[in-house]
C-alpha cells in the first residue's frame, strides 16, 4: 500500500505534508523517522499531517512532528506551506490554536500567529525566571510561540556550536528552539535558528516571530520588522492586540507516494 505525500518549502524549511483527511495515516514514529531522512526517504526539517478539524470554526487540523520524531506545537513555515497547498485562506486547528490564514497585499501566504505567551510556566522554563533575561550567558529572551523560543541578540555567527548543548540546557524542560539575532536597524534582523529536534535551518517562522517579540520587548525593534534567515526573508508584525502576523513566500516542490 502507498500513500500520497507532498514536498513543500519555505524559505528553505522543507516539508512532507501527508493529508490524512481523505486517507488513512497513523503518524507511528518509524514512518515519521524515515520519511525525514534525507539519504532512507523524502528528507524535510519537518512532517506535517493534516486531520480533519475537530474544533468549531478550524478548516484543518494540522500537526507537526520533527525529524527525531517529537512533536511540536507550532511551525510557522509549515503553516503557510499548507495555506499554500490548500488555498482559500483556511483556518488552521494547531495545538497553539485556531490560527487564521490570509494573502498579503502581493499575493504572499500569512498566518496569524495568535498572542506570544511571555510567562517562564508557558515557554516553559524549569523556574521562575525573568523571561526577558534568561540567567544564561549571554542572557536571551524566552516565549512561546505555541512552542518553546529563547533569543539570543549577540549575533549569528556561532549558531551551530551554541544551539545543541542550548537546546537541552536543564532551564528548558521540553527543550527549546534557539535563535541568534543581530539588529540590524529597528525594522530589520538577521536571524539564525537552532531547532529542536531538527538543528540548523534554513529558517524558522515561529523563531522568527519569537525573535521579533522579543526583540520589542527588550526595546531593540520595532513591532513590524522584517527578517532575513539563510533561506529569506519573512515580514513579522507584532500587533497591538498581541497577535503576531507573519508573511513570506511557500512552494509545492513535488508529490509522489511512499509505502507504507
Ligand atoms: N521550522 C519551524 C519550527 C518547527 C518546530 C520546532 N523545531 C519545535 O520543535 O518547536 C518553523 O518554521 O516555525
Amino acid at each position: 500500500m502507498t500513500i500520497r505525500f507532498h514536498k513543500m518549502q519555505g524559505l528553505g524549511n522543507d516539508f512532507v505534508v501527508i493529508d490524512a483527511r481523505n486517507q488513512a495515516f497513523s503518524p507511528l514514529l518509524n514512518i515519521i523517522v524515515s520519511l525525514c531522512d534525507r539519504r532512507l526517504g523524502v528528507g524535510c526539517d519537518q512532517f506535517v499531517l493534516l486531520e480533519a478539524p475537530d474544533r468549531p470554526g478550524a478548516d484543518v487540523k494540522v500537526r507537526f512532528f520533527n525529524p527525531d520524531g517529537s512533536e511540536a506545537g507550532a511551525c510557522g513555515n509549515a503553516s503557510r506551506c499548507v495555506v499554500a497547498l490548500l488555498g482559500s485562506a483556511p483556518v488552521l486547528q494547531t495545538a497553539a490554536g485556531l490560527l487564521p490564514s490570509f494573502e498579503n497585499a502581493h499575493g504572499v501566504p500569512g498566518v496569524d500567529m495568535g498572542a506570544p505567551r511571555l510567562e517562564w510556566q508557558d515557554v516553559p522554563l524549569a523556574r521562575p525566571c525573568d523571561t526577558l533575561r534568561l540567567p544564561l550567558a549571554g542572557e536571551p529572551a524566552a516565549c512561546s510561540m505555541g512552542n518553546p523560543h529563547a533569543t539570543f541578540f549577540d549575533g549569528i555567527g556561532d549558531a551551530a556550536t551554541r544551539g545543541p548543548a542550548l537546546e537541552r540546557d536543564s532551564l528548558f524542560p521540553e527543550r527549546a528552539n534557539i535563535g541568534f539575532a543581530q539588529v540590524m536597524a529597528r525594522g530589520a534582523l538577521r536571524l539564525r535558528v537552532w531547532e529542536r529536534g531538527a538543528g540548523l535551518t534554513p529558517a524558522c517562522g515561529s523563531g522568527a516571530c519569537a525573535a521579533v517579540v522579543n526583540g520589542v520587548r527588550r526595546g531593540l525593534l520595532d513591532r513590524s520588522c522584517r527578517v532575513d534567515m539563510d533561506g529569506g526573508t519573512l515580514d513579522i508584525v507584532w500587533r497591538e492586540d498581541g497577535h503576531v502576523l507573519m508573511a513570506g513566500p511557500a512552494t509545492h516542490v513535488f508529490e509522489g507516494f511512499w509505502p507504507v
